[in-house]
């Protein structure tokens, strides 16, 4: 029997949290606010900012879209984002991906104050949670919602192998961070790793994120194991569909994520409890 990860549910949890510590800020005179700045009218990327702004008003906060044109220079998005670094109403910057390749994306990220750094993208913030370092600061979004999807379905990582198929910044390498400082076994594998599928049969946690869609199946699943599908893909019939073929990985697997309904709401739930944390932080010196 295998029990089916509702991240909907998780991250109505969530928000609902967040609605009340939003309302007790505001009290207390804060506001929390988020920019978010999108460059180019790429349709997926457009919908997930409309998404998360609508959320961030929803839950009380202040929240700016800024669209920018595809032909933004690399100095125009420096100085939007110089602006925002010094605008006190914000508390998160978060530049959308993908970019235009005029953009370099490392230098953005890098231009953002570590402090408004909501996507937990900056050498600093990662430097930190790579050494696990104390005190308070963001976490990419992904892989902490997944953490907390683990953490509400009593999946604790201490002691357990995990494997973590892809190596992005955005997921896999914060993935493997957040599962070490578990207490997990970690290892990260990615297109070159040589029997991979041999290496996902091995894990008791298997997180997949490789944009490759169904690469693993219920074959390369141990019996029991917890599934994490970050995929986000699309299949010949143009339907969404995860980096896991789900049928077959749900009859073998503990416990699974599906595809959509799974990670993805809880990015941007975390998203939202990350951007209070900065308020928080910055305003009431948390
Ligand atoms: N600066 C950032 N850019 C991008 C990030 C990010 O975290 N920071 N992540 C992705 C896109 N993304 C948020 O930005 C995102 C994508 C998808 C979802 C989601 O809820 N997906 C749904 C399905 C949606 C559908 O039907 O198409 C689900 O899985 O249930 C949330 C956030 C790239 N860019
Ligand atoms: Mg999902």
């Amino acid at each position: 029997m295998t029990t089916i990860i509702d991240g909907k549910a998780v991250a109505k949890k969530v928000n609902a949290a967040i609605q009340i510590a939003v309302a007790q800020l505001v009290e207390q005179g804060v506001q929390p606010g988020i920019a978010v700045i999108i460059v180019g009218e790429d349709p997926a990327s457009k919908i997930y900012v409309r998404n998360k702004n609508r959320k961030a008003e929803k839950l009380g906060m202040h929240s700016v879209v800024r669209q920018l044109p595809a032909t933004t220079t690399q100095a125009e998005l420096l100085a939007i984002i110089a602006e925002y670094n010094a605008d006190k109403s914000i508390h998160g910057i978060l530049v959308q991906s993908p970019l235009p390749e005029q953009i370099n994306e490392p230098l953005i990220t890098m231009a953002i104050d570590p402090k408004k750094d909501v996507d937990g993208f900056h050498p600093t913030n990662v430097g930190k949670l790579i050494t696990n370092f104390p005190g308070k600061y963001p976490v990419a979004n992904t892989p902490r919602g997944i953490m907390t999807m683990l953490h509400e379905y009593g999946i604790n990582p201490a002691g357990k192998t995990a494997v973590v198929i892809g190596r992005s910044t955005i997921v896999g390498k914060p993935m493997a961070a957040l599962l070490t400082n578990a207490n997990a076994t970690v290892t990260v594998a990615h297109s070159r790793t040589k029997h991979l599928k041999a290496l996902a049969k091995t894990a008791d946690i298997l997180v997949v994120a490789t944009g490759i869609p169904h690469l693993i199946d219920g074959n390369d699943i141990k019996l029991g194991a917890t599934v994490i599908d970050v995929g986000m893909d699309r299949d010949e019939n143009g339907k969404l569909v995860g980096d896991v073929d789900f049928d077959s990985a749900q009859e073998v697997a503990g416990f699974i994520t599906p595809v959509p309904g799974g990670v993805g709401p809880m990015t941007i739930a975390t998203l939202m409890q990350t951007t209070v944390e900065l308020a928080k932080w910055s305003d009431l010196g948390e």
